[in-house]
């Protein structure tokens, strides 16, 4: 089932978007009354006093403020964590992981949750957590929001239906999503079955990098970034709404659908992005340059060029390097890495590190190609090389990556994954 979507178009835009004629106001935010017996309702993503450049809010037009609703009560976190992770101590140990298999019980998107990792801290506003969602049901009659990070979507399988505040988004395999902290939203299955990732950014808001040199075109293109246009429902019923609020899972009854948006503006809205829009840049003369020419969004730390998470692809191109070992190299970094694979093979880890698969390499814990590999592409002929059937991705963090109870004791975890290094094989001989 394929579902086509209308959408606004250009990375961080001040979007406007009314369902219903007339529903935004026009040179005013907040008039005394509003088309439709609206209710106005401004949502800020950065403080007020953010500098314009800098700034993110919405206004919405909406049925009812968000106000009408229930009493936050606690409920069970299930398998979801948040930062700091302190259940276990964090081991600098290279880490590998299968895929969760998807449930066999009706499991929905927050019911789906597992955490893999997280640093920072959900409180701080710092750092991140790692997610897989592992879904077989449709969320019906429940709605969620997160307050303490914005929600970057990597499908691995299955097709969903993002329904927001501000309207629907569908995504893919191959496609991301990002929905901004606080922005309520329902996930619906468009196949029987979903599995991805999330970074959960409890940062600063993703951003598209910088280009430098290589001018005012290239690697992600802010026109290809899709935002949806606003689709309200009227629909009252007994309805619960959940939050991730501080590290924990709250829930309140509400008795309409927060979907009740007629009509927005503004820059802090969900969007999607194909990553096979991404405009590759390599080396074509010699060796391998380092992964951040592939970086999609970063999220910034406040130092300038380091990261609170980057996220970065490994999409399909060509290969021309020469005189050159073309996988990536052998490698310690201040920086941890957590990857994931989303189809094919990835070209330093030709085995076990399969398509839902994910991996861990913390700051300064070595990695890099399986002994197979290193044989091979020291061997290899360098003649123009199409890397297809492949796409893996990486969020690269300044803080060390804390993978969860659960990561370390799960059955997912590979217990000999650093046998993959283990042939490795003296060549020197001396002199
Ligand atoms: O560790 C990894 O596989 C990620 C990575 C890829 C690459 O091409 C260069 C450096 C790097 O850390
Ligand atoms: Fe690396």
């Amino acid at each position: 089932m394929s579902h086509e979507y209308q959408y606004l178009t250009g990375f961080g835009n001040q979007f406007e978007s009314e369902a219903l004629p007339g529903a935004l106001p026009i040179g005013q935010f907040s008039p005394q009354k509003i088309k439709y017996d609206l209710y106005a309702e401004q949502y800020n993503t950065t403080a007020f006093t953010a500098p314009r450049a800098e700034n993110r809010r919405n206004w919405f037009y909406r049925i009812r403020p968000s106000v009408v609703q229930g009493d936050y009560q606690a409920i069970d976190n299930g398998l979801l964590r948040s930062a700091p992770i302190t259940e276990v101590p964090t081991p600098p140990t290279m880490l590998r992981w299968n895929p969760i298999d998807i449930p066999k019980e009706q499991t929905d998107f927050v019911d789906g949750l597992v955490t893999m990792a997280a640093n920072g801290s959900a409180n701080g506003q710092t750092g991140i957590g790692i997610h897989v969602y592992v879904i077989n049901k449709t969320m019906t009659d429940r709605y969620f929001y997160n307050a303490d990070g914005e929600m970057l979507f990597v499908p691995q399988q299955g097709e969903l239906l993002l329904h927001t505040e501000c309207g629907k988004l569908t995504i893919k395999p191959g496609e991301i999503a990002v929905i901004p902290r606080g922005i309520k939203f329902s996930v619906e299955l468009l196949n029987d079955e979903a599995r991805g990732f999330i970074c959960e950014n409890y940062g600063h808001p993703m951003v598209l990098p910088e280009r430098g040199p290589v001018g005012a075109n290239g690697y992600t293109n802010e026109r290809d970034f899709q935002y949806p246009v606003a689709a309200f429902e009227d629909k009252e019923g007994d309805f619960e709404l959940v939050a991730k609020f501080n590290g924990n899972l709250f829930r309140c009854d509400i008795g309409h659908s927060p979907f009740d948006v007629v009509a927005w503006t503004g820059n802090s809205a969900p969007y999607k992005y194909d990553l096979s829009r991404f405009n590759v840049i390599n080396t074509v003369s010699y060796d391998h340059p380092d992964p951040s020419i592939f970086t999609v969004l970063t999220s910034p730390s406040g130092t300038e060029g380091v990261a609170n998470v980057d996220f970065v692809i490994f999409p399909p191109r060509w290969m021309v390097a020469e005189n050159t070992f073309r996988p990536p190299y052998y490698h310690r970094n201040i920086m941890s890495e957590f990857m994931g694979l989303i189809e094919g093979v990835y070209d330093a880890k030709e085995h076990g590190f399969v398509p839902g698969g994910m991996s861990l390499h913390n700051c300064m814990s070595p990695h890099g190609p399986e002994a197979d590999v290193f044989e091979k592409a020291s061997n290899a002929e360098l003649a123009p090389q199409r890397y297809d059937n492949t796409l893996a991705f990486m969020f690269e963090s300044k803080y060390v990556i804390s993978p969860t109870k659960y990561a370390l004791e799960g059955k997912e975890r590979q217990p000999n994954y650093a046998q993959c290094w283990k042939n490795i094989k003296k060549y020197y001989k001396g002199e």
